[in-house]
């Protein structure tokens, strides 16, 4: 199983519970948007998911490795994007990859066709030798993924990725990675609270106050589901 499996999760800060007996899982090769108001928690299972915090409830299982007890093995399965972004912004763009290439363990030719190879799917082959600064929001943000997938992962986290983007730079970052999900076979976790990134054949999964509330097929009409459930608009 190359997908990702979440199982009675929870996670308190002191009294302040912030996830509750979450449970969802993410079949390989599929979109999963986790869709949850501001507080609902999904930064807090992102940074679960990453290791970055630990928690003695529940499990999480990463194309098929316990994250606690192969965390090794699970971290190497995942790529990540936070929501912050994170390029330096004074090394050149391929810089940029390579130095997260050697993060992975791999350097010399096999690092630098990497990065190639990752710069000519973004249409940037052009552009290696700019520093990253010279770029844009949206080509900022499809480094940051490209980035993400360069020790080939199975599975790709986004915490919020289109924050700060216009509404066409937004667009089409979503359905970049919804390609990547649909031609690559990458399984996908999104985090958002915007419904308009979400599509019908989508898997949603709906966070509030912590707790599931609901997970299945997007289909069509989010807006008017989430509210339904949550009381809330998103
Ligand atoms: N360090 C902390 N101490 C106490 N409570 C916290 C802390 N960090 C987050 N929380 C609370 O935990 C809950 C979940 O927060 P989290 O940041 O995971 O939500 P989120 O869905 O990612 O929201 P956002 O989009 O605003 O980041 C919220 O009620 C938040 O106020």
């Amino acid at each position: 199983m190359s997908g990702l499996t979440i199982s009675n999760l929870g996670y308190s800060y002191g009294t302040k519970r912030a996830l509750d007996g979450v449970t969802f899982s993410v079949p390989a090769g599929r979109f999963c948007a986790l869709l949850g108001p501001n507080g609902a928690g999904k930064s807090t299972l992102f940074a679960l998911l990453t290791r970055l915090f630990t928690t003695r409830e529940g499990k999480i299982t990463v194309a098929g490795h316990d994250l606690a007890r192969a965390p090794r093995a699970a971290l190497a399965r995942i790529g990540v994007v936070f929501q912050q972004p994170t390029l330096d912004l004074d090394l050149t763009v391929q810089r940029n990859l390579l130095y997260f290439a050697a993060l992975h363990g791999l350097s010399g030719r096999e690092a630098a066709e990497r990065a190639e190879a990752a710069l000519d799917r973004l249409g940037m082959a052009e552009r290696a030798g700019e520093k990253a600064r010279a770029l844009n929001g949206g080509h900022r943000r499809r480094m940051e993924i490209a980035r993400a997938l360069i020790h080939r992962p199975d599975i790709l986290l986004l915490d919020e990725p289109t924050v700060g983007l216009d509404a066409a730079t937004r667009a089409a970052i979503t359905d970049h990675v919804h390609s990547l999900a649909a031609e690559d076979g990458l399984t996908v976790l999104w985090a958002t609270h915007l419904t308009d990134e979400v599509r019908p054949d989508d898997q949603l999964v709906i966070l509030h106050k912590g707790r599931v509330l609901s997970d299945g097929p997007a289909g069509t009409d989010v807006t008017r589901r989430f509210l339904e459930l949550t009381g809330e608009t998103a």
